[in-house]
This record gives C-alpha cells, structure tokens and sequence, in this order.
C-alpha cells in the first residue's frame, strides 16, 4: 500500500501566555488557525521491520526528524514485521513559527495508523503526539481551534476562511530560547473564549522576539503598509489578512530580498482529513 498525505501549516492568531508551570512550560491561550498549505508526507507499507526516512532538505534525514520519532512511536502497536518507506517534501519554512515539524508528526501519525491498520483514534494519536511537542494535537485533529494548557486543550472553532500572506524572514529563532527568556510576558490575565474573540488580537511573544531580531521588526513595518499584521508562535514568520489573492499577491511581489512569502486560505478543517477518506476509498 502507499499514499501521499499533507501536513499543513498553522498560524496562532493570538497568543497569550498566562502564566508558567512548574515543570517550565508555559500556559498559553491561543487561536490556532490551519492553513491549507504545507509539506507533503509519501508513505509506503513493506514487510521489513524498519521505518526508513527521506526527505527533499538532506539536513532532516536523522533519526532527530519529528517524523521518525512519530514512526518510532507507533512501532510498538504494530506487528514485528511492519515496516515503511517515508519521504517528506519540504515546503514549509523551519524554526519559523508555523509548526511545519509538528504538523509533519501528526500527518505521520495518522499516515502510519492508517498504513499499519492500528485502528487508534484520533484522541490516541493527539495523547501520543503530545510526547513529541506541545503543538501536535491540534494536528493531530486537524481542525481551527482554541487551545489552552501548553496547546493540548483543544475547543474547534469556525472562522472566516481568510486569505493570508505568511513571510518569514531569513532568521533562525529558537522557540525554548524564546520561553526561557526572562523578559518574556508571562501574566496575561486568562480570559473567556467570547470576551479573547471580541478582542484586538496580540501574540504575547512579539515585543520580546521584535526587539531581539530587528529583521522580524522590520518584516511588520514591511507589511504593516499592506496590513495590520502580527507574528505566528515565537516566530520568525509574520503574517496579515488580506481581502482576495490579488491583494495578497500585489504584497508579494515586492518582498524584500530578506524574507520569504506564500499566500495560503485559513481553513477550518485540514485537507489531511479530506486526503485520509481518499486513501479509504482508494485501498
Ligand atoms: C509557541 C508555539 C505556539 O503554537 O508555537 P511555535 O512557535 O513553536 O510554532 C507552541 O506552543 C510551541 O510548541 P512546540 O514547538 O511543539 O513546542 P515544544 O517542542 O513542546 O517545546 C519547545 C520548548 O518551548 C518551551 N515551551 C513550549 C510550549 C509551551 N507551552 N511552553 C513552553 O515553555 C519549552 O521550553 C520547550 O522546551
Ligand atoms: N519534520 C521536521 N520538519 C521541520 N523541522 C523539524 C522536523 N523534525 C524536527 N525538526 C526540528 O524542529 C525545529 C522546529 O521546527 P518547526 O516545526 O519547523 O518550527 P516551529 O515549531 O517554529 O514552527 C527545526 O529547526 C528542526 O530542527
């Protein structure tokens, strides 16, 4: 058997930090909003006993990638011989913010659990996916969502679906660097769903992540003449609601050299559901 799935990207409309755990992890209030835009996961079944992986950037081909370690996960639930061929086309920036690596996770997840006829469910998958990052739950489950914990309690919601312009900026930011940093807002107050959406949306890690890499400063001045726009997670990318592609493109074209850009629509469910009932129809 072999099928390909997506891994999309996500944008955190807000981001607020309430408060910090003891274990270290922060609790946060956030709107996770999916993106119909990602990486692509190839999965191939074979009797071998090994989970191989490849990937279109060489640099992720160790056993460190989010999608070996899902695999390595999974392999306990399967029989001895099952094995499988990964291979990942990476299309999304990495350390950028937008959760391509936990999204690739929770894809591999699904993919293997569909592959090796497991027959987890989706709150199993989010449980074990949870081992991996605080943010592969809601990949896991794939929809637009409020989330609250360290990301794991999840409340869909139906959104708009927007077009947005993502640009990530040619830096490198460390979301553990980011959190541990002792100028970080930590203590915004915890608010109810309704009162968050009425609100002006704010990501928490903004000032602190603007005044340590002046290229994600600028980046927000850039489209600011665009769009009101904020920052994604703990960066580097950035993003602003346009009203139609066009717009969004006319943005586009004059990217500064520093950064990259796509265009992608906010969707309130992951076409990685859509592509799992294909593979269904198709096996
Ligand atoms: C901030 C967010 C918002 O969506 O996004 P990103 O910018 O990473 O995409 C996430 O919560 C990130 O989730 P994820 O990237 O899975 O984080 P993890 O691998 O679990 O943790 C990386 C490091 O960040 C810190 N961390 C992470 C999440 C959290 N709620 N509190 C934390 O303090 C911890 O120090 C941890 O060592
Ligand atoms: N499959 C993967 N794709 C991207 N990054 C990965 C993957 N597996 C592990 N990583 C590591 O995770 C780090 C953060 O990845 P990513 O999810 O892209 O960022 P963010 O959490 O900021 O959205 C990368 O710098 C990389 O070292």
């Amino acid at each position: 058997m072999s099928f390909s799935l997506p891994a999309v990207a996500k944008l955190n409309l807000f981001l607020h930090i309430t408060g910090r755990r003891a274990d270290g992890y922060h609790n946060l209030q956030t709107l996770f909003q999916m993106l119909d835009f990602g990486d692509r996961l190839h999965f191939k079944a074979d009797n071998s006993g090994e989970i191989t992986l490849s990937c279109s950037d060489p640099s992720l081909n160790g056993s460190d990638n989010l999608i070996y370690r899902a695999a390595q996960l999974l392999k306990p639930f399967a029989p001895a011989a099952a094995g499988c061929q990964l291979y990942l086309e990476k299309n999304l920036p990495m350390g950028g913010g937008l959760g391509g690596g936990s999204s690739d996770a929770a894809t591999t997840l699904h993919g293997l659990n569909k592959l090796w006829q497991l027959g987890l469910s989706t709150q199993q998958l989010a449980e074990l996916g949870l081992r991996l990052g605080a943010d592969v739950p809601v990949f896991v489950h794939g929809t637009t969502a409020f989330a609250e914990g360290v990301g794991e309690r999840l409340q869909a919601v139906k959104l708009p679906e927007k077009i947005y312009l993502v640009v990530t900026p040619h830096c490198h930011i460390s979301t553990a660097a980011i959190f541990s940093h002792p100028q970080l807002k930590r203590d915004t107050p915890t608010m109810v769903l309704a009162d968050l959406m009425q609100r002006n949306w704010q990501n928490d890690c903004q000032p602190l992540v603007e005044q340590l890499y002046p290229i994600v400063a600028m980046t927000l001045q850039w489209l600011l003449e665009y769009s009101p726009c904020r920052m994604t997670g703990t960066g580097a990318s950035v993003f602003a609601e346009f009203p139609d592609a066009a717009s969004a493109q006319h943005a586009l074209a004059s990217l500064p050299a520093s950064c990259n850009g796509f265009i992608a629509r906010g969707v309130n469910q992951s076409p990685l559901w859509a592509a799992l009932t294909d593979t269904d129809s198709n096996s």
